[in-house]
């Protein structure tokens, strides 16, 4: 990319979250990740400089390493006119939903990330001219805590997303809850999976986006936003999956095209062979948590068919799924149980402010910082080291917890090689395809107070759900039995 001649009519606004902002190049596969700040919190552009080469860093020292190099990508730094990012952030403004304007793109340092565009296939410098598909998935926390820590016996039942969810509808973030649970889409279980993936199509919310060719065709952006068309999703998709157009239209051609999405999506889940050294990661002492959370849909109907025993095949290791749930698993003490550890170094801080940059609290995210995450034990001897290493991997966890999978699918020809990337069969057609994670950013050493608080708020707010729907049931069946008896009383 030639920095000195940037055209912001060559850039598209592509998408963003809480923290970044992306654009897509418009012909080569490329993006530009640019930070966001709250209004009237500009920083130095040192310091958004420090900040963008240490996401690197940690891509590569740590990331990398955990999650295998094929899938994770880190880019790099690159320094752009000013006046270029004004006239870009000009451009895209009114393409940004609402719910995203509380915080501004930093035009002021003129330093961005470059990273390859993974919803086109990484071929990074040129666009393809066969058409793509990419799924992205934010599949959030997949397992339940099994540390002796938690206090609230709720939390070794139903998972934090399913919890997490009532208090979004309540606070107006979403419109209704979502069937989705994450350990039925690490279960590795193909029947769990593709109900997992099925509840994410019906309620994307912000866990699935589609893109058709680089451009967004299926997603949500808040809770303003309209219904889920699955007939316009299958009017897109069906190309893909029925090429020589041998399938009618209507509702029932639209449930066929989803229906070899979702199977195609889960056998890409399950391969992959890139091994990271996330398997190596051995959980420590304690019980594995259950692999089922009550709240999912799916146990819940098959435990009142009366079939408990449900199958746990497992994630076959070497698959992203599987390399990301390990590092997930890093948060070993849950944060009931970090809480107090984070209070350790605190005071450790306050007396001794000048260790901060010797405990790495804020980087460098090299080979020394990766290799003290390997540490598993947890026994707490009192040090300030340990508390330090479980703060660290409480981190990188809940890091790996709010990562995104995109998958990329393109048709391959009859007969034609795919240029060595693997492929997957559909019934009517096949895809090479690719798979990689993104935002990777370490999360701030800062934010462990706030996800005390919000833990404790979700689990409170989702108890007291359950309680009032279940006096709601008894009150119901109370009434039931009233009118029954009113009944016998007439005869
Ligand atoms: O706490 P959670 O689980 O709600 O996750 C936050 C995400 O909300 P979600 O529940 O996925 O809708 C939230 O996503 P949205 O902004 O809601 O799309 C962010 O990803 C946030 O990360 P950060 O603070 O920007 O680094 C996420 O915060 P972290 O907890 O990962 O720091
Ligand atoms: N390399 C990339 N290629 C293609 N699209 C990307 C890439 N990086 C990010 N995106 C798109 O931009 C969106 C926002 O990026 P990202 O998730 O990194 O933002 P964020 O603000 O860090 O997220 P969060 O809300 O989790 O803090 C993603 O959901 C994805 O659709």
């Amino acid at each position: 990319m030639d920095q000195g001649k940037m055209d912001e009519n060559e850039w598209g606004y592509h998408g963003e979250g809480n923290k970044s902002l992306v654009v897509a190049h418009a012909q080569r596969c490329v993006v530009l990740r640019f930070l966001k700040f709250p209004p009237n919190r500009k920083k130095a552009s040192e310091e958004v400089f420090q900040h963008l080469q240490s996401i690197v860093d940690f891509g590569k020292n740590v990331m990398k390493e955990f999650l295998g190099e094929n899938y994770v990508h880190c880019g790099e730094v690159v320094q752009l006119p000013l006046d270029f990012v004004k006239q870009l952030c000009l451009k895209i403004q009114s393409e940004r939903p609402e719910s995203r304007c509380d915080k501004d793109l930093d035009t002021l340092s003129g330093y961005a990330l470059c990273l390859p565009n993974l919803a086109r296939l990484q071929t990074y410098h040129f666009a393809e001219h066969r058409p793509i598909l990419c799924v992205e998935i934010k599949p959030k926390c997949g397992f339940i805590p099994s540390s002796s820590a938690v206090t609230h016996e709720m939390k070794h039942k139903v998972c934090r997303y399913c919890m997490h969810q009532h208090l979004k509808v309540a606070t107006g973030k979403w419109k209704q809850i979502s069937k989705y649970c994450p350990l039925d889409l690490y279960s590795g279980n193909k029947q769990r999976m593709y109900f997992a993936l099925k509840s994410l199509l019906q309620e994307a919310q912000n866990n699935l986006k589609i893109f058709k060719n680089g451009e967004l065709i299926y997603g949500c952006k808040d809770a303003r936003s309209p219904a889920v068309d699955w007939r316009e999703l299958a009017h897109h998709l069906k190309p893909f999956f029925y090429p020589s157009n041998g399938l009618a239209s209507g509702p029932h051609c639209a449930r066929a095209v989803i229906r070899e999405l979702v199977r195609v999506i889960t056998r890409v889940l399950l391969s992959g062979s890139d091994k990271g050294r996330a398997s190596a990661l051995k959980l420590g002492p304690g019980s594995p948590g259950p692999c089922v959370c009550e709240a999912s849909p799916f146990s819940r109907s098959l435990r009142h068919q009366g079939k408990s025993s449900l199958e746990h095949s497992g994630l076959p290791k070497g698959c992203l799924l599987y390399q990301t749930l390990q590092v997930q698993m890093l948060d070993l003490l849950d944060i009931e149980g970090l809480y107090p550890l984070y209070r350790r170094v605190e005071r450790y801080l306050e007396e001794f402010p000048e260790q901060r940059k010797a405990l790495q609290i804020d980087g460098p995210y090299d080979e020394a910082f990766y290799q003290k995450l390997l540490d598993l034990s947890t026994e707490d001897d009192g040090t300030v080291a340990f508390a330090l290493t479980k703060v660290q991997q409480y981190r990188v966890a809940m890091t790996a917890k709010d990562c995104s999978i995109m998958i990329a699918l393109s048709p391959c020809l009859q007969d034609a090689s795919s240029d060595q990337r693997p492929v997957v069969p559909a019934s009517r057609s096949r895809f090479a395809f690719s798979v990689s994670v993104l935002d990777l950013d370490l999360k701030p050493y800062e934010s462990i107070p706030h996800q005390y608080r919000l833990d404790g708020k979700i689990v409170n707010y989702y108890s007291k759900a359950v309680r009032a729907k279940d006096a709601a049931a008894v009150s119901a069946r109370f009434k039931e039995s009233e009118d029954c008896t009113l009944v016998l009383h007439k005869v």
